[in-house]
């Protein structure tokens, strides 16, 4: 059997589709996974995960031939060959040279690979390749669902990283399974299982020497925590530990000008360094070699070959549905936060202005006076919100204007309610008004009872005994602050009877007098002015 013909396909499992959203490809993931000879066999995963254009899908091709060669051919018995002759083509997963994105989505290879581990367990091997991070046509949320959900879903995620382990580069793993750990239930334990760095184009061997001892000093180095670090680095770097069961690193060399710039290259062994080969040699069975092959488990449950459908199905649920919340680039996250902190301050400002103008024990003040003071202290606010130096622009800090000018109105209705609550008229409305209608009725009935309509002055006498109840209800729940319903349902009544009927009574009597007043003051004013001129005249 010639190693370098591939036995599978890779199938689009988690597919990119237009608007930002991913789907998963259920039918052909049943069919890859439902198999009758592998379905109850414990799975191993193994994925490849990191920024695009750095030789994702070219590194799982090898794996491809590793696993071709050791779990599918027949003459396995020497495995020093398996990398194949140096004239073929590389082939498997889709790679290619340029600058563009190639791989989208989330692939499966068809074959899954059959094995028995030294201890007997019968495993199969699954392989996926992912979306590359940070293409320009990505947002943060696809790479944080892509790389959080092959995360989640491997038991061996390998963190492909060009030249160098960098601060920015954990910083983007610890965003990224911050996100998927969110989507998972807090178990106690950690999350994820095994995390292989895999440093590409290494190009100090003088310092640190390539492969898994040179990968170790570097991850060492990079994940040191110190109690002299600052928090931020301290935190991080024990984020990463908190979600790995195993974190191990492995430093390739350069493969080549042939490899990195040459466009008719097509993977062929002979135009690959020898040293890049030795490393790919010794890498590829870390990782795959049955002795070296992590099963996967979730919740400390090693999980079957037909339980992945389900997991691919609730993981992709969980991260197509609103509840997470939206991973956002530092810069937006950072602009937010600097907003919203304006936004608390300013309203600080406003509501301690208010409070010295008409909070808690302060004297009532007329409505108008209120809102001349409110225009002032909002004024003064957002003057501070304005002045506030502040990340990402006026446009970005528009829609955080408009809360805070919203929130204010918020503030000044309390504090307009609060300052009504003070208004002496207004509180004794209700008690003035009951009172009235009992003197009113009390008086209604005597008339009617000399004139001797009984009936009438009877049905007066009910009145008045229904408010002098009310008048003592009313009363009671002021002084015991018991059945509030029944209080707001009497000085709601009371308003009721103010406002329809005695307001307009008060109001047409204020008038008349004053028109009679006026009426009166106008014939005064012509009489004198007539014996004025009778005076003249005589
Ligand atoms: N410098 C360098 N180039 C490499 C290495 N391995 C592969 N390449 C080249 O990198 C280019 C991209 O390879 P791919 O495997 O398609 O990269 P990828 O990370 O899968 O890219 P996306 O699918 O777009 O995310 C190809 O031209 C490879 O020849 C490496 O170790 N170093
Ligand atoms: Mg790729």
């Amino acid at each position: 059997m010639d190693e370098s013909i591939l036995e599978g396909h890779p199938i689009p499992i988690v597919v990119s589709e237009e608007q930002h959203v991913f789907s998963l490809n259920e039918t052909a993931l049943e069919k890859v996974l439902l198999q009758d000879h592998i379905k109850d066999c414990n799975v191993v995963v193994v994925s490849v995960a990191g920024a695009f254009r750095k030789g994702k899908s070219f590194l799982l091709d090898f794996f491809l031939r590793y696993m071709n060669f050791m779990y599918l051919s027949p003459h396995k018995q020497s495995t020093s060959n398996w990398l194949g002759d140096e004239n073929s083509p590389l082939r498997g997963f889709s790679w290619r040279g340029g600058s563009e994105r190639e791989t989208t989505g989330i692939l499966m290879w068809s074959e899954v690979f059959c094995t028995t581990l030294p201890n007997g367990e019968k495993v199969a091997v699954i392989l996926l390749d992912t979306q590359g991070t940070f293409d320009s046509e990505s947002t943060v949320r696809d790479c944080a669902t892509v790389f959080a959900l092959s995360t989640m879903l491997s038991s061996i995620q390998i963190y492909n990283l060009s030249q160098n382990i960098q601060e920015d580069d954990l910083q983007h793993l610890q965003l990224f399974t911050e996100y998927g750990r969110l989507a998972l239930e807090d178990t106690g334990n950690k999350p994820f299982q095994k995390l292989q760095f895999v440093v590409r184009d290494w190009s100090f061997p003088y310092e640190v020497e390539y492969g898994e001892e040179g990968g170790e000093k570097i991850l060492e180095r990079r994940l040191r925590i110190s109690d002299k670090q600052h928090p931020e680095l301290h935190s991080l770097r024990k984020h990463i530990k908190s979600c790995f069961t195993d974190i191990k690193c492995f430093l390739m060399p350069h493969p080549g000008l042939k490899v990195a710039t040459n466009p008719k290259f097509d993977g062929r062994l002979c135009d690959i360094e020898d040293e890049f080969k030795n490393c790919l040699r010794t890498l590829v069975p870390l990782l795959l070699s049955p002795e070296n092959l992590v099963q996967k488990e979730i919740g400390g449950q090693k999980v079957k070959v037909k339980e992945l459908v389900q997991y691919f199905k609730c993981y992709m649920n969980l991260f197509s549905g609103d509840d997470l919340p939206e991973p956002k680039s530092m810069l937006v996250a950072t602009a937010e936060a600097n907003n919203l902190s304006a936004v608390a301050a300013a309203k600080e400002t406003y509501h301690q202005l208010m409070d010295a103008i008409c909070g808690g024990p302060k004297p009532y003040l007329s409505a108008d006076q209120m809102e001349i003071e409110h225009i002032r202290c909002k004024d003064k606010a957002l003057e501070q919100f304005q002045a506030k130096r502040k990340m990402g622009g006026d446009e970005f800090s528009e829609s955080y204007r408009c809360r805070l000018e919203s929130d204010i109105e918020t503030d000044y209705n309390q504090f307009k309610a609060h300052n009504e609550s003070k208004n002496i008229f207004k509180a004794a409305r209700t008690p003035a008004v009951i009172v009235a209608v009992i003197i009113l009725f009390y008086i209604i009935s005597g008339i009617f009872g000399l004139v001797g309509l009984y009936i009438l002055a009877n049905v007066a006498n009910v009145i008045m005994g229904v408010a002098i109840v009310a008048l003592a209800t009313w009363a009671y729940i002021r002084y015991s602050g018991d059945i509030r319903d029944v209080g707001e349902l009497i000085d709601h009544s009371a308003t009721f009877i103010w406002e329809t009927i005695m307001k307009p009574m008060y109001q047409m009597c204020v008038a008349k007098s004053l028109e009679h007043a006026a009426h009166e003051a106008t014939k005064i004013m012509i009489r004198q002015n007539s014996q004025l001129n009778g005076r003249i005249n005589s």
